[in-house]
């Protein structure tokens, strides 16, 4: 009983002694059985922080504390957050069947849409209107501020298979989930990526700024007590007209994908975010590419200056020599 607490215990204390050796012996091989059980669950979390929802898995890795892996619910699309609770994943489980994505949506509501109608494999060339002339050079410099990239989608002809639709595949590359001493988690590469290289979407809820800006409140409040690693990332857009700004608010802290677990860099990193369009969506995506060769093993960051994240004046450890000491933060 070393090992029991709290209610389990004290029902344990009052229980146990009362009870004939064979309906005791019984109770501790039933604990035995449920600890055995409750290993493979942990075991089967630690190995994939995706829970299958991804083409590859992507396991943690801790050599610095005794926490085998970080809770979250999965989701490898954005989602809005009524989407979000209608899809939960039940405790400890994956889902029978993942939500679809938020978008690209399909319905466009009467916005014009400059969609593709080319045939299977004719994506990308001089006719097709979806092809993006800057699309090699995406992801190719970190620290130069958001790029921008077109794809094909939900409006176009082209199926899922076209060759235009880098970043619309999930997770393909092989990612570790590291702990660290003092950043928390932090997401690795497991293998080598090459420049230009598409890594993965930003994944999370999707929220007005009423609720983004209710929610930073309190993640405030409790990551100045340490007892919360907020993910809410919040993208600003100045759309064309100059007059007006698109603001989208990611919030991967409980529902998310990997990229949650991506930490700031002052130099900008090895990442280069990148926002992608694609036609039948109103909203782009956030999407990270390599911005350089990254060899296997290292730590996969970019500036949270970019595409910022809350909480105000945490203490950086990025360990670039322009590291500016504090996280970047914003008045929203
Ligand atoms: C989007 S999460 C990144 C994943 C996080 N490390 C975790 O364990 O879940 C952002 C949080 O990570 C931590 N973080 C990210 N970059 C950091 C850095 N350079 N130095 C210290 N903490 C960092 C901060 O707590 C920040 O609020």
């Amino acid at each position: 009983m070393s090992r029991t607490s709290g209610a389990v215990g004290e029902l344990a204390e009052l229980v146990l002694p009362w009870l004939p050796p064979r309906d005791l012996a019984a109770t501790a091989s039933a604990c035995r059985a449920l600890r055995a059980a409750a290993s493979a669950v942990t075991a089967g979390r630690a190995a994939d922080v995706a829970r299958g929802l991804e083409p590859v898995p992507i396991p943690f890795d801790n050599l610095v504390d005794s926490r085998p892996y970080a809770y979250l619910l999965y989701t490898p699309f954005s989602l809005t957050p009524s989407a979000a609770s209608l899809h939960a994943q039940q405790w400890g489980c994956t889902w029978a069947r993942p939500p679809g994505p938020t978008w690209p949506r399909s319905d466009l509501g009467g916005f014009p849409s400059a969609e593709c109608a080319c045939s299977l494999g004719a994506c990308g060339g001089a006719r097709c209107p979806c092809a993006d002339p800057e699309a090699e050079a995406v992801g190719s410099e970190a620290g130069v501020g958001m790029g921008s990239l077109r794809e094909c989608g939900d409006g176009c002809a082209c199926g899922p298979s076209c060759g235009n639709r880098r970043t619309q595949h999930g997770v393909t590359v092989r990612l570790r989930v590291v702990r660290h001493r003092k950043k928390g988690w932090g997401l690795h590469a497991a293998e080598v990526l090459h420049r230009g290289q598409f890594v993965c979407e930003y994944a999370g809820e999707l929220l007005t700024t009423e609720e983004a800006r209710r929610r930073q409140r309190l993640y405030d409040e409790l990551a100045s007590v340490d007892k919360l690693s907020p993910a809410l990332m919040v993208i600003r857009e100045h759309l064309p007209s100059g007059k007006a700004c698109l603001r989208v608010n990611i919030d991967a802290t409980k529902v998310g994908n990997v990229a949650r677990f991506i930490n700031h860099s002052c130099d900008g990193g090895n990442l280069h975010p990148v926002l992608v369009r694609s036609s039948g969506s109103l909203l782009p995506r956030l999407c990270f590419f390599a911005a350089r060769d990254i060899v296997e093993g290292e730590e996969l960051a970019f500036s949270y200056g970019d595409a910022r994240v809350r909480p105000k004046g945490l203490p950086c450890f990025c360990g670039s020599l322009c590291c500016s000491g504090v996280l970047p933060s914003e008045e929203t």
